[in-house]
């Protein structure tokens, strides 16, 4: 079948909204997050060694289990830390950076913009960025859609958690995905963002990080997901889990 790409939007619009200058502090976190592990246990010289998997990856080994109920967190340098459900970790977790992800969806049709700059350039995505000091998720998700797109949301919902893994990067990246159904003013091309309409059927996934022809179909379904990602080099996609949920817990 043909492709029935819609044209890009005019790049000549001015765009009506002008980011405030960047502020030098930012929220890499929310609360620390204890992430749940798979831990294997073998008895060595009569103490007992745990080894630590995640998403079928095995992040490190080591640990003795002294008969307490252990939790396990994934460091930065691959191996497992582990405390006693009291928040006694004996080494600090690395808590996942937040960021949003916001995809305009209307009828038939999503708008996706080319990223001119940073990170995942070159590739179509929503329109989202890292969570600031002193805002919520969702005020982050609002502020991100309008500087990269020149939109304003009318009505937002939260639709889905995916976390990112790097192999090259210790900190995971949570990134809450959000859906605009309606919106005021009219997308336009920015410093960071160059927007264009597709119809579902033709979404560029060949020209989209590895995850989006995973769980994109599920946010076209109009479902609610969390999904857990793990990533080679920053773009190569090795593992995945993704789950479709009645309900979203955060
Ligand atoms: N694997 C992946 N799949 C996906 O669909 N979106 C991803 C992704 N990894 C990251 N993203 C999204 C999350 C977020 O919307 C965007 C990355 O945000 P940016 O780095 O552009 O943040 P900022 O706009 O805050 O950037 P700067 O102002 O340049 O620091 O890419």
């Amino acid at each position: 079948m043909p492709s029935t790409t819609l044209p890009l939007l005019p790049h000549s619009l001015p765009c009506l909204y002008h980011p405030p200058p960047p502020t030098t502090s930012k929220l890499f976190s929310s609360s620390p997050t204890t992430r749940s592990l798979t831990c294997s246990t073998q008895e060595v010289r009569g103490r007992v060694l745990c080894t630590a998997h995640s998403g079928g990856r095995k992040l490190g080994a080591g640990m003795e289990v002294d008969g307490r109920d252990m939790s396990l967190g994934a460091m930065a340098n691959g191996t497992a830390a582990a405390g006693d459900g009291d928040g006694d970790e004996k080494q600090k977790q690395i808590s996942p950076k937040l960021l949003t992800l916001v995809i305009v969806k209307k009828g038939e049709k999503v708008l996706l913009g080319m990223k001119k700059r940073g990170f995942g350039a070159g590739y179509f995505n929503g329109f989202g960025g890292k969570v600031e000091a002193g805002e919520t998720i969702y005020e982050a998700a609002v502020r991100e859609l309008q500087e990269e797109s020149g939109i304003v949301p009318v009505s937002m919902e939260k639709r889905g958690i995916l976390t990112f893994h790097f192999d090259d990067n210790p900190q995971p990246w949570e990134v809450h995905v959000y859906h605009v159904g309606d919106y005021t003013g009219e997308p336009c091309e920015t410093e960071e963002m160059a927007p264009r309409w597709f119809p579902l059927a033709d979404i560029p996934y060949d020209k989209m990080w590895q995850d989006d022809p995973i769980w994109y179909p599920e946010f076209i379904r109009g479902r609610l997901f969390k999904g857990e990602f793990y990533f080679h080099n920053t773009h190569t996609l090795v593992s995945h889990t993704l789950h479709v949920l009645q309900k979203l817990d955060a």
